[in-house]
Order: structure tokens, then sequence, then C-alpha cells
């Protein structure tokens, strides 16, 4: 999908990825409203980026994406504001290993709802325009991470549920295409995060694979957006090898065995 003259809702966009995305989508020519829990950061961001590229062309809205009600009202100042919403980012999330109910409400609870808020939104078999659906998650949905157990969990959670739905036999009448975006460590105010198990093991991690740009991930998440072929992708993005896709598929071995799960790159 060509990112010109659509509509975006994404969520986490006062810093970070989520702002490097919204930064991304208005310089191709895209609209878009993001909500964020950081009213007075989302409000300078909204300031700043409308200066840049116009006052009708972005919107915030303060949100917390843990509370239903408040989530909702976003994605539906989002729709009242564009009438139609393309592209919805789901991209909000925190990494805090002392508060395992808080990560799994944002990182999987709100990209679960978001996506529904999505699907039920887009779907052309219901009058929808169809659209695309961007999950983040992190290499850490990939991978095995001691140092974060909770937050690996939820991110392993955001795999799963978007690349489920992106083999519904259902996707092709819906028209809603479904990608999770992996990234490697990202130089954000989430590697300054300290609360987590053996620190230690992040820094030699750090120190071993570096820390990628924002920008650098933002790019990779236009390419998920503007390939029309890669429902169900999960786009893994690492300083060395760059961004690449690896493809989920249930695979019958050899018909007697169980099926089994397989990522191809
Ligand atoms: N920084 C990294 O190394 C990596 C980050 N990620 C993922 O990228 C996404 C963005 O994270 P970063 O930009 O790195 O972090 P960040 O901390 O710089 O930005 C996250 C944004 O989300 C907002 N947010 C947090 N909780 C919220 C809530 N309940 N409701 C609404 N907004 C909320 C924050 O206020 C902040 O503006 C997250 O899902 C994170 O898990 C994935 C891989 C690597
Ligand atoms: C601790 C997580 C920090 C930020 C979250 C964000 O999503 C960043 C993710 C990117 C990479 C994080 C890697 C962290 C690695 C470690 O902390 C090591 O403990 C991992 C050690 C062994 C796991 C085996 C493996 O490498 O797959």
């Amino acid at each position: 999908m060509d990112p010109q003259g659509k509509s975006v809702f994404l969520t986490g966009g006062a810093q970070g990825l989520g702002r490097g995305i919204v930064e991304k989508l208005l310089s191709l020519g895209a609209k878009v409203l993001f909500c964020d829990v950081d009213v007075e950061r989302g409000k300078a961001t909204e300031s700043e980026l409308q200066t840049q590229y116009g006052a009708d062309v972005v919107f915030f809205h303060p949100a917390d994406v843990s509370d239903d009600e408040q989530h909702k009202a976003a994605f539906g100042m989002a729709v009242s504001k564009f009438e139609t919403v393309d592209i919805c980012v789901n991209n909000a999330g925190i990494l805090n290993e002392s508060n395992w109910e808080k990560v799994m409400a944002i990182n999987a609870g709100a990209v679960i709802r978001g996506s529904l808020l999505a699907l039920e939104h887009m779907r052309r078999d219901r009058g929808g325009r169809g659209g695309v659906i961007i999950n983040v998650a992190s290499i850490a949905g990939l991978n095995v991470n001691p140092a974060c157990p909770t937050y690996c969990a939820s991110k392993h959670a955001v795999i799963g549920f978007t690349t489920s739905w992106a083999m519904s036999p259902g996707q092709k009448d819906h028209a809603v295409r479904w990608c999770c975006l992996c990234p490697d460590a990202m130089e954000t105010s989430m590697l300054k995060v300290t609360d987590i198990h053996y620190p230690e093991m992040l820094e030699e991690y750090l120190k071993d694979n570096g820390v990628m740009s924002v920008s650098q991930v933002a790019d990779a998440v236009m390419k998920l957006i503007q390939d029309p072929d890669n429902n169900g992708a999960i786009l893994e993005v690492t300083l060395k090898k760059g961004a690449r896709y690896r493809r989920r598929q249930v695979v019958d071995r050899d018909g007697v065995n169980d099926l089994v799960i397989m990522d191809t790159y």
C-alpha cells in the first residue's frame, strides 16, 4: 500500500520508534493520528510535526491503551477525523519486569484490542476498505531472553496472534493484511530501563550486536506497509543483517508425525 493520502492510527507515537514511524509516514504523504499516555510529550511532538508537515495532517490524542475505553476513544477519534483508517500500527510497549500485569496489558492486551478494532473497521466483507495492521513485537518475541521473561512472553503473544489472524480462512474476504515487526535493540528510552534481570547480560548483548537507529527501523516499517504480498510476514530487523522476512508456516513434514511450526527466511 502506498502511504500517500492514506490515514493512519498509531499507538505510542510521542517518542521513540512510534514517533519515527509517524515522521516517515508524514514524509510519504499520509495523515496520522497518534495516541500516547505521555500527554506533555505527545502535545510537544504534535506541535513540532504540525509545524513541519502541516496542521491538518498530524494529530495527537491522549490515551492509555491499557484502558479499554481510552483506547477505543482514540481509535474512534482517528475514524471521525479521517472517515477511514487504512493503516493501524500497534506500537506502544513497555519493559518492566516488576509489573508483569502491566506489561501484558500494554504489550499484548492493547495489541490484541487495537488489532480487533482495526479489523472490525477495515474488513471489506462488512463494508470497510481493507487495510494493513502492523504489530510491533521484538526480536525478543522470536528468541528466549532471561533478562526479561515477561516482556519476552508479551512479544511472543504478539507474533502468535498476528500470524494466526493472517492465516485466517477469511483473510481474503477481510482484505486486511497482518504483519509483525521484530527489531533488535534500538536507540530509544526503552534501552535505558533498568528494571530487568541480569542487566550485565543485556550490556554484553548490546556490545556484541550493536544498537540501531530509529530511522533504520522506521524505514523497515515502510517496507512492510508498501509490500502488497506480505500478509503474515514477520520482519526481523538487525544491525548486522538489515531487514529480513521470516515466514511462518505450519508444516506437515511426513504425513505421520505432528504438524510443526517452521520459520524460514
Ligand atoms: N527500543 C528497543 O530496543 C526495542 C523496542 N521494541 C518495541 O518498540 C515499541 C516502541 O518502543 P520504543 O520506541 O523503543 O520505546 P519508547 O519508550 O521510546 O516509546 C514508547 C512510547 O509508548 C508510550 N506508551 C507506553 N505505554 C503506553 C500506554 N499504556 N498507552 C499509550 N502509550 C504508551 C510511551 O509513553 C512512549 O511514548 C515497543 O512496542 C517496544 O517493545 C522492539 C524491539 C526493540
Ligand atoms: C532486555 C530487553 C531490552 C529491550 C527490549 C527491546 O525489545 C530490545 C530487544 C532487543 C534485543 C534484546 C536483547 C537482549 C538480550 C539479553 O538480554 C541476553 O540476556 C540474551 C541472552 C540469551 C538469549 C539467547 C538469544 O540471544 O536469543
